[in-house]
């Protein structure tokens, strides 16, 4: 294969176990690393393609999962994040010297309000849910991938189990339309 999807991806995935109780995250700096303490499991973890979530150096993909803010917490050089795009939905918080994405938080009002975005890899811990999904895949096209090559990203997602889609998954548009249709007063 001439292409990375993700490296936790790239040679199939390792189930996550359902007693783990979550972890810290770390930044890629060898020296004042950022650390995030995650005080439960993740969950809705997925391959994201879109441009705006963090992604390691050569892959196509980031892994990105949900977890509930109030289980969420900066426990060391929380003075290096900073905001990336203040006018995004999901304010993402990256570390200003290795550029890595500690957390994103919504602000806004958005049927995720109260869920950060968190990436797994980031931890040594053993257990985090794997990812269930792929979403925004047609998304990398827009950032330089070939769209002839697509079915091929496609096939191996199909090859290691995973739906692709180029939004979230349908239960998560599901509760996004829910939510809309509420606020409209339609639901
Ligand atoms: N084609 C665009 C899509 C970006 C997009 O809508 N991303 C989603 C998923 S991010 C995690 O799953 C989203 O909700 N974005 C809100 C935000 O980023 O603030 C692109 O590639 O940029
Ligand atoms: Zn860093
Ligand atoms: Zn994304």
């Amino acid at each position: 294969m001439a292409f990375s999807l993700h490296p936790s991806l790239d040679n199939g995935i390792t189930k996550g176990s359902a007693s783990f109780s979550g972890g810290k995250l770390r930044c890629h700096c060898s020296s004042s690393p950022v650390e995030v303490a995650l005080a439960g499991n993740v969950a809705h973890n997925h391959a994201c393609g879109c441009s705006k979530c963090w992604k390691p150096k050569g892959a196509l993909f980031s892994i990105v999962a949900v977890i509930p803010k109030d289980q969420l917490k900066v426990t060391a050089n929380e003075s290096k994040l900073q905001i990336v795009d203040k006018t995004a939905a999901i304010q993402r918080y990256a570390c200003k010297d290795c550029g890595v994405h500690l957390y994103g938080r919504i602000e806004n009002e958005h049927p995720f309000k109260g869920l950060d975005f968190v990436h797994v890899e980031l931890s040594s811990e053993k257990g985090w849910q794997e990812p269930q999904f792929a979403a925004f895949v047609s998304s990398i096209i827009e950032q330089g991938f070939n769209p002839e090559k697509i079915d091929e990203v496609r096939s191996k997602f199909k090859s290691i189990g995973l739906e692709t889609y180029d939004s979230l998954s349908p239960p998560l548009m599901d509760a996004i339309a829910t939510w809309t249709g509420k606020r409209a007063g339609k639901l």
